[in-house]
């Protein structure tokens, strides 16, 4: 059975598009990446998964439950640890007194190990905390219950650098112990360190499903040649290379094969050749080029985002409004 299976989830917020049609697998100990700008729909996903928002359309399953059933989508959060991605906590109660009432709630075998691990003070008020305090308890409280599924949103945001590994080592050691995992990112680095696979969301659109090692691979080669002979630039101007900037040396991407690379450089006197893999960066950028593939519904909708690209930030749009924003049957504090 998957952890997660997600069929063709629909969720609007009045006219505004928060996801279309999204289908996607997480299978069982697995690693799945949502990754997207702001403002791409990851929060919006993941919340209409666990049940705090009802999807407008479609449906999804959590380790067998049906997510679209309140009753169904309580059972399943029990096993599920969920990390949001502004932890909106309470701040007046001490770190301790939070962490009390969620342990009630699901229980708390790992508790303290993870307090210590992450040097937590239980005893501060949640107010006096820093960002990246809060976060650790907001991280606490997700796993403190050796949850089956964890549904991470931004986990690392706030994390100092040595956190974040520390963050990492721990999803790699809750993978051990057979759970699964969703987690969402804005930051291509951490999700090629942590998954398996990953999900690239743009303006609501589940884009494209990949393996991180099929996104490296179609990144191609960062290729830098000198060469003793004067280049003639279209020489290089082919079917396979991107970025190519001739100068001193030559240098270009390239998503072609090695015997077509050797062919290319042929007709010259190799003095230096350099080939590494393109930074996934590159590969990543393309699935923002372009239209975005399927239906619209309603002229007005996604009205924050008809900007392109990847270095759109709408993510602050809607947020503030309360629009079409559903009532949960739980506190979404309550669900972690
Ligand atoms: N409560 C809400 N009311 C109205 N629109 C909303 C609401 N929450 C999100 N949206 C809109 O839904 C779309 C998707 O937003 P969402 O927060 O899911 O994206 P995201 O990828 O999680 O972004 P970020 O990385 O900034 O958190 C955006 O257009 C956003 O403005």
């Amino acid at each position: 059975m998957p952890a997660i299976e997600c069929r063709d989830l629909s969720k609007y917020y009045g006219d505004v598009r928060g996801v279309e049609d999204v289908s996607f697998t997480v299978e069982d100990g697995e690693v799945f990446g949502f990754l997207g700008p702001n403002g791409a729909g990851k929060t919006t996903a993941i919340r209409t998964l666990l049940g705090f928002l009802s999807p407008t359309s479609g449906g999804a399953t959590l380790l067998g439950h049906d997510a679209t059933d309140p009753v169904e989508s309580r059972r399943a959060r029990e096993r599920i640890g969920y990390l949001p991605g502004d932890p909106g906590l309470d701040r007046d109660r001490t770190a301790k007194a939070f962490l009390d009432h969620q342990a009630a709630l699901r229980g708390a075998v790992s508790r303290d190990e993870l307090v210590e691990r992450f040097g937590l003070d239980e005893s501060r008020r949640i107010a006096d905390l820093s960002r990246g305090n809060r976060q650790k308890v907001a991280l606490v409280a997700a796993f403190m219950h050796d949850p089956d599924l964890l549904l991470l949103d931004e986990p690392t945001s706030g994390l100092d650098p040595l956190l974040q590994e520390e963050f990492a080592g721990l999803v790699r050691e809750r993978l051990d112990d057979g759970a699964s995992v969703l987690l969402s990112s804005h930051v291509l680095g951490e999700v090629a360190a942590l998954c398996d696979r990953v999900g690239v969301l743009r303006e609501g659109h589940l884009v494209a499903v990949e393996s991180v090692s099929d996104l490296r691979s179609r990144g191609g080669k960062r290729v830098r040649v000198r060469v003793a002979e004067d280049v003639d630039r279209t020489d290089f101007e082919v079917r396979g290379t991107m970025n190519l900037r001739v100068g001193e040396t030559v240098s270009f991407t390239w998503t072609g094969g090695y015997d077509a690379l050797i062919d290319l450089l042929g007709g010259y006197t190799v003095l230096d050749l350099d080939v590494v893999d393109a930074p996934l960066e590159e590969a990543f950028m393309t699935f923002y080029d372009g239209d975005v593939p399927g239906p619209t519904r309603g002229g007005g909708g996604g009205a924050t985002h008809d900007g392109g690209g990847a270095t759109r930030d709408g993510g602050g749009g809607g947020h503030g409004g309360d629009a079409g924003r559903d009532a949960t049957a739980e506190s979404e504090g309550d669900a972690r």
